[in-house]
């Protein structure tokens, strides 16, 4: 209750569209590809409902949110919050901005515009029109960075791409030869895990020649529970045969290679890239094509340092443990970072960085 406060309606707006940020946070990963959103409804200044976006397929955060009020008459006068713009196209659901006409709810109050071509402005002119009082831009950039896969995906065409990699604590990724064909282990089994509930949380995972050939990666989840990552890799020659557990057929696989003689085959889709050309960015054509919003590059120096000299990344993870090599394969360098978070897991250091 925020009856007895002093709170301007700028306060108002914004600590209900903040709490629409703490909704949606509980369906980002289950949603995707669509965005997650939270609405939050006030009734002087009490909340009487809230929602948020359900698995993907599912009702979004506003019929959520107005399914959850008990008694349906307040709805005619109170303001639904909702962290993105209310849909006005039919999806998988009916749109959201006819619902809110229907229920006769007088004022919406909007975090940010809806990227995406097909909605962007028309759900806000819809309610205008029946007559809703619409506010728009209450805390944009958190609404904005709430969804940053779908609205990186939207604006740049691409997916939001998440640079990975363990290395030693002098600086190396892996020692320059190895005997057996798996990885060096540099992080810990703690690490490992997290790495592995990331797989379960974005939509692909991908890796360079190099890495498949040496450690013959797999990339699937599983020391988590949840769905595996679309798998990608790179072989210009396809020289990587079903031998190799990246082909093992139980996930869906993309290789990028040069060979236009290869056929997409059960689950291996053979995409054709000009090598002579700028790699991550045909990479990030493909996925946009192939409707992925976000990648995590999981390796090897050579895959990750020219997603980088590209300027083809938004985040990076980087685990530092604690053992050293002295030589070995360097760890890529960053070219230019914002924000370092770091967190401890156990032995190793966990970098969190922003560009
Ligand atoms: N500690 C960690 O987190 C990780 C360590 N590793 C280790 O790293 C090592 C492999 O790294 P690295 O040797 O750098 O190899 P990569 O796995 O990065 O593979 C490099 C190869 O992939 C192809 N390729 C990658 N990017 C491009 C591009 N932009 N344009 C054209 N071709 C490209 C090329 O293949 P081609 O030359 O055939 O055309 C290139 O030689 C392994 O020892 C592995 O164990 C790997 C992942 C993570
Ligand atoms: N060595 C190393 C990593 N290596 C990465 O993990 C891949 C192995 O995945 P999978 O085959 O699914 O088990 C490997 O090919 C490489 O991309 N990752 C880390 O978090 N820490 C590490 O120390
Ligand atoms: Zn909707």
């Amino acid at each position: 209750m925020l009856k007895d406060t002093v709170l301007s309606i700028l306060e108002k707006h914004e600590l209900y569209i903040y709490r629409c940020i703490q909704l949606a946070k509980q369906g980002t990963y289950a949603a995707m590809p669509n965005p997650s959103v939270g609405a939050v409804i006030v009734h002087n200044d009490k909340i009487i409902g809230e929602g948020f976006t359900s698995l993907y397929g599912g009702p979004h955060a506003e019929p959520n949110a107005i399914a959850s009020v008990k008694n349906q008459q307040l709805l005619k006068e109170s303001t639904l919050y909702v962290s993105l713009e209310p849909c006005s196209h039919f999806g998988k659901t009916p749109p959201c901005c006819d619902l809110i006409i229907e229920k006769q709810i007088p004022r919406v109050v909007i975090g940010t515009v809806d990227p995406f071509a097909k909605v962007c402005g028309k759900g806000i002119a819809k309610m205008k029109e029946a007559g809703v009082e619409v506010t728009v831009g209450v805390l944009e950039d958190s609404c904005q960075k709430s969804n940053k896969r779908f609205f990186t995906f939207h604006q740049n065409k691409r997916p939001y791409i998440i640079l990975k990699w363990a290395q030693t604590s002098d600086g190396y990724i892996a020692p320059l030869y190895k005997e057996k064909q798996r990885p060096f282990w540099i992080s810990n089994t703690y690490s490992k895990q997290l790495v592995h509930k990331w797989r379960s949380e974005e939509m692909a995972f991908l890796v360079g020649t190099n890495t498949v050939l040496t450690d013959n990666t797999e990339l699937t989840t599983r020391h988590w529970y949840g769905q595996n990552p679309i798998r990608v890799y790179i072989d210009k020659a396809a020289k990587i045969d079903q031998q190799f557990a990246i082909r093992n057929n139980q996930v869906k696989t993309i290789c990028i290679t040069a060979n236009k003689e290869m056929i997409s085959q059960g689950n291996t889709i053979f995409e054709y890239a000009n090598f002579q050309e700028n790699l991550p960015e045909q990479i990030c054509h493909i996925l946009y094509k192939h409707h992925i919003l976000s990648v995590v590059i999981e390796g090897g120096r050579q895959t990750l340092q020219s997603f980088i000299d590209s300027d083809l990344w938004d985040e990076a993870r980087i685990f530092v443990g604690q053992a050293t090599l002295k030589q070995g394969i360097k760890a890529p360098v960053l070219n230019t970072f914002k924000t370092l978070n770091q967190h401890h897991i156990l032995s190793d250091t966990l970098k969190i960085v922003t560009r």
